[in-house]
Order: C-alpha cells, then sequence, then structure tokens
C-alpha cells in the first residue's frame, strides 16, 4: 500500500465506526511518497466515515497545495497543526486528528498545561518504557484561529518537548504522530483507552 491516501481512507472509516471521526470531525494526514517534503491530508468539510481518493490535498512544506483530488478542494482548517508537528518532529510521517467524547472530558481534568496520565502499562505503547510511569500529555486552548493553536504548539515543544507523542486541545480533541501510518493508529487506540480508563476512574471516584 504505497499511496497513503489508501491508509488514511481505512483508518477514517474505522474511527468513524468508533465514533471518533463523526461527521465531518477530524483530520488525518501523511507524508507523500512523491516527495518526502510534503504531506497528504484530508480536504476541509469531507465526510470521515466515506473518504475517496478524491477527497485530500498534498501540501508543501510551505502551506501550499501542490495537488488535489478536486479542483474545489480545500486543505482542512487544521493544516498549520499538521504542519507544525512535521515541521518539530522530522521523523513523523503520519499525523492523526479526531473528536472522542472521552478526549473531551478528560479534557477538563488536566493540571495546568498537562493532563497528567495514569500510570498503565499501555503507557509502553507510547514509547515511555518505565516501571509505574508518571507522564503528562501536553494541553492546549482551543482558539477559532488554528494558526494561534499551531504557534502555541510550536513555541512550547521547541522549549519543552512532549513526553508522549501526543497533545490534546480542550474541549475538541486529541492529536498523535507517528513514524507510518500504522504507528499512529496504535499511537491513537492507546490514547483513546487512557481517556476512557480516565473518565471511568473520575466516575468511580465520585461514587465513592
Ligand atoms: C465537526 S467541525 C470540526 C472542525 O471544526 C475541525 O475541528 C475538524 O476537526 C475538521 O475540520 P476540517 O477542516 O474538515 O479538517
Ligand atoms: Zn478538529
Amino acid at each position: 500500500m504505497n499511496d497513503p491516501r489508501l491508509a488514511l481512507i481505512d483508518a477514517s472509516r474505522r474511527f468513524h465506526q468508533l465514533g471518533w471521526m463523526l461527521g465531518t470531525a477530524g483530520n488525518l494526514s501523511a507524508k507523500a511518497i512523491e516527495d518526502e517534503g510534503s504531506f497528504w491530508i484530508t480536504a476541509s468539510g469531507k465526510s470521515k466515515g466515506r473518504l475517496e481518493k478524491k477527497d485530500f490535498v498534498r501540501i508543501d512544506r510551505s502551506g501550499n497545495v501542490v495537488e488535489t483530488g478536486h479542483p474545489e478542494n480545500r486543505p482542512s482548517a487544521e493544516t498549520s497543526i499538521h504542519q507544525a508537528i512535521y515541521s518539530l518532529f522530522p521523523d513523523a510521517r503520519a499525523c492523526y486528528h479526531v473528536h472522542s467524547i472521552e478526549a473531551n472530558l478528560a479534557s477538563r481534568f488536566t493540571d495546568g498545561e498537562n493532563l497528567p496520565l495514569p500510570p498503565l502499562e499501555m503507557i509502553k505503547g507510547l514509547g515511555v518504557w518505565v516501571e509505574n510511569p508518571r507522564v503528562s500529555m501536553p494541553v492546549f486552548r482551543n482558539h477559532l484561529d488554528v494558526p494561534k493553536i499551531a504557534r502555541e504548539i510550536e513555541a512550547r515543544f521547541q522549549v519543552s518537548p512532549p513526553e508522549v507523542p501526543a497533545l490534546l486541545i480542550v474541549d475538541h480533541g486529541v492529536t498523535v504522530w507517528g513514524k507510518s501510518t500504522e504507528i499512529a493508529e496504535n499511537y491513537l487506540e492507546l490514547v483513546e483507552y487512557i481517556f476512557r480508563y480516565t473518565v471511568a476512574e473520575r466516575q468511580l471516584a465520585r461514587k465513592g
């Protein structure tokens, strides 16, 4: 499967079925085979449960559209966040952003600018190989001006790189990145499990 759009179409269908990309919510991207410096990303406003190859645009390092599946396609409104991730993490080849209920609930449980993660075995799957891990996921404010979110991500990660390959935007959703589409998909499943656990743990604590 050389064309990354095929993996993105499959992933999007799965995430839609899981309730993480309902309607037009979320956006997925992956580095292009034709040119390492560019990436394919979902065009804005497409139904994520039934994407086709024409529903993508290819973006170069400067953010210009260099190829499109359809003349009327516009790049995802959140392209600047994907650009920021690829520029900060040159090894990343895929970047996935989805909107789940659990991520939005968990985004309320932050400790300032971070969400402390429970010390679960699942954390190892995010690349943290320590016993009893105490790591946090960086959390960012949601702004209507998406490039402002991207600038805040760049400014913060240049100074303090994240402990896990994921970031959460309050009341919006999570973004993960990885060295391949398969790895990004695994990371997304792991972080969404951690959000579900975090919400369930709070519910148990409230019941006493
Ligand atoms: C359901 S609206 C969600 C959008 O505002 C946005 O957050 C989103 O994830 C999808 O935007 P898109 O421009 O289609 O990539
Ligand atoms: Zn979004």
